[in-house]
């Protein structure tokens, strides 16, 4: 894809790029993958040095996650990521991705209402260069989704636990373990499929739930914390660096064995697309 298509940002604007012909992830390379069972390997990514480290091992999409609220600027939440936030680490970030495909998280409170998210989204694609939106939330977003759909927006969705809700849920716990909850959570990624998402990202959830939801759904299904049944791993970059001092259970520190940053993604790959990451011990049971 060229830049210009891309958003009016300049992508991979020529650091340290090799010789070797670079073929962009696409939205359909993505369903490629899962249809020919070749795990998608994720990361978040904040700012342009990571993102171009993380592009030249082998990461497949880079998502701009609110986490940046945690991560970067160090609250206790990511509510208090705005737009402009986003936008700004979206762009650092599409200058170092030539080949992955970048996502961008719509903050809490960006998409109270069908056109907010539509112009929100639309900011994120335009001033910030995303090729993709990310919004948590069930089948109450789909006429979003379908709204950003006809307007050319790919969507990836999250359910599972969805960290904005974080005051409502009283904590950062595993979901869809009682039955209606899955029930709920099956409808709610039918919805979205149904509306138009093209990727869903699962954080938190039972690993039998994860693998039957993958199983039965087009999209391609990205977890974390959600065990090996997935078409992909996500996790945020900090964690896999080994920086993060009080790292989910579900993530694994590929930095401090590794030797250095870009062993430690590379490692962090390879266990991903060889199936060896997540192991048993990251899984969460029904
Ligand atoms: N550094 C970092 N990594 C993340 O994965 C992450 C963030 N920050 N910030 C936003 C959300 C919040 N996330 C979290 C944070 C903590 C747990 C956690 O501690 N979970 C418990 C399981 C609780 C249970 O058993 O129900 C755990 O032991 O991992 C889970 C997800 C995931 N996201
Ligand atoms: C953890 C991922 C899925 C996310 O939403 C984020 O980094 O904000
Ligand atoms: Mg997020």
């Amino acid at each position: 894809m060229s830049a210009s298509a891309s958003g009016s940002q300049s992508r991979g604007s020529g650091h340290g790029e090799s010789d070797a012909p670079i073929t962009p992830v696409t939205v359909a390379a993505l369903a490629a993958m899962k249809s020919r069972a070749e795990p998608i390997a994720c990361l978040t990514a904040y700012d342009f040095g990571f993102a171009a480290a993380c592009d030249q091992s082998g990461v497949d999409l880079l998502l701009v996650g609110d986490s940046l609220g945690m991560v970067v600027q160090g609250h206790e939440t990511t509510l208090p990521v705005s737009v402009d936030d986003v936008v700004y680490h979206t762009q650092c970030v599409a200058r170092g991705a030539q080949r992955a495909l970048v996502v961008a998280d719509m903050p809490f409170m960006s998409h109270t209402d069908v056109e907010l998210g539509l112009l929100n989204a639309g900011k994120l694609m335009k001033a910030g260069g995303a090729q993709m939106v990310k919004l948590e939330g069930g089948a109450e977003q789909a006429a979003l989704v379908e709204r950003l759909t006809e307007n050319g927006i790919p969507v990836c969705a999250h359910l599972g636990l969805k960290p904005q809700r974080v005051h409502k849920l009283g904590g950062y716990r595993v979901q869809g373990r009682a039955e209606q909850e899955a029930r709920d959570m099956e409808a709610d990624a039918k919805a979205l499929e149904q509306a138009g998402a093209d990727l869903l990202i699962l954080e938190c959830v039972p690993a039998e739930l994860a693998k039957h939801l993958a199983q039965s759904l087009r999209m391609p299904v990205v977890g974390i914390g959600a065990g090996r049944g997935c078409d992909g791993q996500i996790l945020v970059l900090h964690d896999v660096l080994g920086v993060t001092r009080h790292p989910p259970r579900f993530a694994e520190d590929f930095g401090s064995s590794a030797g250095g940053v870009m062993a430690a993604i590379r490692a962090y790959v390879t266990a991903v697309k060889q199936a060896t990451f997540p192991g048993k011990e990251h899984e969460f049971k029904a």
